[in-house]
């Protein structure tokens, strides 16, 4: 296909997603069953456009003054791609398979427009019923905040180390652009152009024989931050596919106990199979089965539960632009409600002078924050650990991390724009001995 071909087809695609209210990776993947002409080549560029039109939706639409997936993609190639009116004209030539010729409406509009003047939640693409919470956490470094959260994420990977070791994986995974990433001493990052194909990373010897893992750097500081150690009794109460699992087994180096569990016994089946891959023998995974609690013979007794929460994922827009759009009001009340009863089995499972690890992926103050107040003040055997302590596990970056990161009383929050992460929140909380 040629590039303007492609755009036809990300136009059409984008109007697919607008009309059918689908997922757009669904879309993307029936629009590949479809078109079996179109190469890896193709569908990797096609869906660059989607996945950059859906994290700049309301700035390429603004910049268009028209809200229609054509002026959505056109504005993306001069907002996001730096192209010119010029070079974007000629890509729209009308001829057979290229999108129609620019009117000189749009023409004005790639030549002359700027976002100067656009309100945040459009210079920051995010929902405008959204602009109080942002507000509320990032006064007025939301639109700066959320600009970032709007941009392309890496790829980032964690080195097992039960496995192998970070240098050997970098040299091992040259080939694929990997470099060291900045914080996590286990974390490689291969960066990522806009319409590059998928690196295949699953395919990898390396992948496969569990010597790496796919997760975003702030996911495995997340991990990190908690300091599970060897030998220590350690829950993870919001298992899911077990992306910190893994990254405490190894933490652990297979000394101790971890028990996985999750409130959705669905959630929990890819971890079978990765604990096995990162060879991983000291995690037990306990199913929840119907109404009994899989934690019934636990009570007091564990050096670390870690709680990475239910929450609204926020912080990972750059990977799920989608879900930025979808969210709607009531998603936050939801969210808060699970935390707090999440937290809450946590504390009878710690013992004294254990530790609770609160983690969420979202950057919204009532998630991060407000929760752990409304906990101590609910729980005053615990006490959040100072945030300068909890990051003295990155060794000799913890300073510079102190910098870049949000920090609150309660604990430490990473975003795109200060650490080049997701958005994690981390909160430790510690029980009184
Ligand atoms: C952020 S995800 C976990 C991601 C996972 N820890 C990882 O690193 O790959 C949150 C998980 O919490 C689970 N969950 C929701 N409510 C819960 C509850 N009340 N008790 C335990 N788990 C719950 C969800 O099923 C979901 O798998």
């Amino acid at each position: 296909m040629t590039p303007a071909a492609r755009l036809s087809a990300a136009i059409d695609l984008i109007a697919a997603i607008d009309a059918q209210r689908i997922p757009a990776a669904k879309a993307l993947k029936e629009w590949g069953t479809a078109h079996r002409y179109a190469g890896s080549g193709d569908r990797s560029a096609i869906a660059g456009v989607v996945w950059d039109v859906l994290r700049r939706r309301a700035s390429c639409a603004y910049l268009m003054e028209a809200d229609t997936p054509r002026a959505r993609v056109l504005g993306m190639l001069k907002l996001e791609r730096g192209m010119t009116a010029e070079a974007i004209a000629a890509l729209c030539d009308g001829s057979r398979f290229a999108p129609e010729p620019l009117s000189d409406a749009e023409h004005a509009a790639l030549s002359t427009r700027t976002l100067d003047g656009a309100p945040p939640h459009v210079a920051g693409d995010y929902p405008e019923w959204l602009d109080g919470a942002l507000a509320e956490m990032f006064g007025e470094a939301r639109v700066a905040e959320a600009a970032a959260m709007a941009s392309r994420a890496p790829l980032d990977l964690r080195v097992n180390t039960l496995k192998a070791s970070r240098d050997k994986e970098l040299a091992s995974l040259a080939h694929l652009g990997a470099k060291l990433a900045p914080w996590s001493p286990w974390g490689l990052r291969i960066e990522l152009p806009a319409d590059a194909r998928n690196p295949g990373v699953q395919a990898e010897p390396d992948f496969i024989k569990g010597a790496v893992e796919v997760q975003d750097e702030g996911s495995q500081l997340a991990a990190l931050l908690s300091a599970a150690r060897p030998g220590e009794q350690v829950i993870d109460l919001c298992a899911g596919a077990g992306g910190k699992t893994l990254a405490l087994a190894a933490m652990m180096q297979g000394k101790g106990r971890l028990i996985a569990t999750d409130g959705d016994k669905r959630q929990l089946a890819p971890i079978h199979e990765r604990l096995s891959r990162a060879g991983v023998h000291n995690a037990e995974v306990r199913a929840p089965k119907g109404d009994a609690d899989p934690l019934a013979d636990i009570k007091g007794s564990a050096d670390l539960v870690l709680v990475d929460a239910p929450c609204t994922g926020t912080g990972t827009w750059r990977r799920n632009p989608d879900a930025k759009w979808r969210m709607r009001p009531g998603a936050l009340e939801i969210r808060l409600k699970d935390q707090a009863e999440v937290l809450a089995r946590a504390a009878r499972l710690v013992k004294p002078g254990g530790r609770i690890a609160y983690i969420t992926c979202s950057v919204l103050a009532p998630e991060n924050t407000g929760q752990v107040q409304a906990f101590t003040a609910a729980h005053p055997e615990f006490a959040v650990v100072p945030p300068a302590e909890v990051a003295a596990a990155l060794w000799d970056k913890a300073e510079l991390f102190l910098a870049a990161a949000w920090i609150s009383p309660e604990g430490l929050l990473m975003t795109p724009r200060r650490t080049g992460t997701d958005g994690f929140f981390v909160s430790v909380l510690k029980r009184q001995g």
